[in-house]
């Protein structure tokens, strides 16, 4: 099967500290991979490292066949690969509808020049962001709060435009980490479902998650990654029946 994405020998540290110790795995395309690994394994790291956050000290990470390793953010999204960020990080005081505009208006291409100056082509592109917008508000059932701040949103709906505004950029390959934290029951179900149904329209979605019910429901592969290296990857029924994994979620030396 083709490779969304392959990671190999990927390293890097902080202040002589190494956290990723040689990764090595691949997301095959179209997959639900999962990433999983005891608190500290990594994984968050890794995905900073393969979004263009931090640059790796060592190793490679394709996108399809196009080295990427050190490629900054920017030009990852415009490859077609996308992280989800806390909306902590954005500017809360936004409507919903705002979010998903400003993320869009985000991508390579859209001159803050041409847009203040509100050219023709500007004002084409400001059209079909809109369009988009509303395609994914009614795709992720938030068209009934576009005007609300996001403040205002339920922890779900919060998840949701999350979600949303990484799709504003039409990602080919999504990273998601951990996307369901903190929804209740119910929530996390509806933000299941809809991962799933992005996933079935092409999408390919890697996503970390502690929840293994989540993980052993909705990802295959499952990437288990333990102290800065992967451990195993296989089905997740495959993996959880792996000592060496059960040995490192108790955090026995392996
Ligand atoms: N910017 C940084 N500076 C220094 N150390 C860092 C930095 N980012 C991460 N680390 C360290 O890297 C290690 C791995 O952290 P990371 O968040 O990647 O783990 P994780 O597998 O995502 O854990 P969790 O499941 O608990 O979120 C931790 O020891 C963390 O303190």
């Amino acid at each position: 099967m083709t490779a969304a994405l392959t990671i190999h020998g990927l390293k890097l540290g902080f202040y002589g500290v190494q956290v990723l110790r040689g990764v090595d795995f691949a997301v095959p395309q179209g997959s639900f991979t999962g990433l999983i690994g005891p608190n500290g394994a990594g994984k968050s790291t890794l995905f900073n490292a393969v979004s263009g956050l931090y640059r790796p000290q060592a190793g490679s990470v394709r996108l399809g066949t196009t080295e990427t390793a050190g490629m900054p953010p920017e030009k990852l999204v415009a490859a077609g690969l996308v992280r989800s960020f806390q909306l902590a990080r954005g500017f809360p005081k936004l409507s919903v509808f705002q979010h998903l505009m400003l993320y869009g208006a985000d991508q390579p291409g859209e001159g803050l020049l041409a847009g203040l100056i509100g050219t023709g082509g500007a004002k084409r592109r400001e059209a079909e962001l809109s369009e988009r917008a509303f395609g994914i508000a009614r795709r992720l059932k938030l068209d009934h709060v576009l005007d609300n701040p996001v403040t205002a949103l339920s922890g779900g709906q919060k998840k949701l435009v999350e979600i949303g505004r990484a799709l504003m950029a039409e990602p080919k390959l999504l990273l998601l980490d951990e996307p369901m934290a903190g929804v209740n029951p119910s929530l996390t179900e509806q933000i299941a479902a809809h991962l799933v149904a992005l996933n079935r329209d092409g999408l390919t979605i890697c996503l970390i998650e502690h929840d293994m019910g989540l993980i052993k429901k909705l990802c295959a592969p499952v990437i288990v990654m333990a102290e800065g290296k992967t451990l195993t990857q296989g089905t997740f029924d495959e993996v959880a029946a792996d000592t060496r994994v059960q040995e490192a979620y108790l955090g026995r030396r392996h």
